[in-house]
């Protein structure tokens, strides 16, 4: 366990805070190949991951590693271009870090997206998977970013994860989909945390069906359980890349295919995305001084 200190994400914060007059309500994390999702911010200033004091490095193709803060439809707002996974190496308290330092920012409301193979029968490659909830398999062997002292300034010591994924949101974000005609294409379900980075053999595929799994890939838990922790509101959906592989003759995975249906698919989820942060309610006061 490698636990960062309060004055660790503060010290990040700040330092932002004093490059930009943006403050956010709203962060979304990119998965791989959904950086598009920031093109839709405007009066943008963006910062490389490697320029921010305390901030970890992406090393995946798909994630640029840059945060942008701007303006989407009257609320302020920052998006990762790129998010860290437990198999690069990083601790599971690094690839939360930045959840934390969202939340000192003034952040509410987290949007994570991702994408994922699909076990469900009726999920197909470039159908959008709103997250309604998750199996957080390394959380439940005990590797879990909310292992160690609790820092009770962020959250309590035990804290609950049933209903992490917003009813309310997920209610929003299925209706947008109706108004924008892709609802054909939408579909709640379950979506399960590996580790990575290899992808699952056709044993593990077929118990992941089993288990009642809709959608695997190697992200998002750990950081919904962060959010969650810290009293932030959740949003998640996967983009389905592909199926996975069950049979011997299944078509093969790899990360390149990964990449292409969600530059298939970015219009679309931009759309849906930015229909939501628009629609949706915040309530804290800050606005972006901009
Ligand atoms: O979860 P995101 O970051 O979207 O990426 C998914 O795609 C990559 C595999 O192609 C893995 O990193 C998997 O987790
Ligand atoms: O099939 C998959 N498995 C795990 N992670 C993934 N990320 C995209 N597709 C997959």
């Amino acid at each position: 366990v490698h636990n960062k200190c309060h004055d660790e994400y503060q010290k990040t914060a700040d330092w932002l805070m004093s490059q930009t007059k943006h403050r956010p309500q709203v962060a979304i994390i990119c998965g791989s190949g959904l950086g598009m999702l920031a093109d839709a911010l405007k009066c943008q200033d963006s910062f490389a991951y490697s320029d921010i004091p305390g901030f970890p490095q992406s090393t995946v193709q798909g994630h640029a590693g840059r945060l942008v803060f701007g303006e989407l439809k009257g609320k302020s707002c920052v998006c990762m271009q790129g998010r860290f996974h437990m198999y690069e190496g990083h601790s599971l308290c690094k690839t939360t870090f930045p959840v934390r330092v969202f939340k000192l920012l003034g952040v509410e409301t987290l949007i994570v997206t991702n994408a994922a193979g699909s076990l469900a029968d009726g999920l197909q490659p470039g159908d959008i998977m709103i997250i309604k909830d998750h199996v957080n398999f390394p959380g439940l062997v005990g590797l879990n970013p909310l292992c160690g002292p609790n820092d009770d300034k962020f959250g309590p010591r035990f804290p609950a994860m049933s209903g992490c994924y917003d009813k309310g949101l997920r209610r929003l974000a299925m209706e947008i989909g109706k108004q924008l005609g892709v609802a054909g294409v939408m579909q709640e379900g379950v979506y399960a945390m590996v580790g990575g980075p290899n992808f699952e053999t056709i044993a593990e595929a077929r118990l992941l069906h089993r288990l009642g799994v809709d959608a695997v890939g190697m992200s998002t838990a750990p950081e919904v359980v962060v959010a969650t922790h810290c009293g932030l509101r959740v949003f998640g959906l996967s983009l389905i890349t592909n199926k996975c592989c069950t049979h011997i003759d299944s078509d093969s995975v790899n990360h390149e295919g990964v990449l292409e249906v969600g530059r298939l698919r970015s219009h679309t989820l931009q759309q849906l995305v930015t229909e939501l942060i628009s629609r949706m309610e915040i309530n804290n006061n800050n606005t972006s001084n901009n």
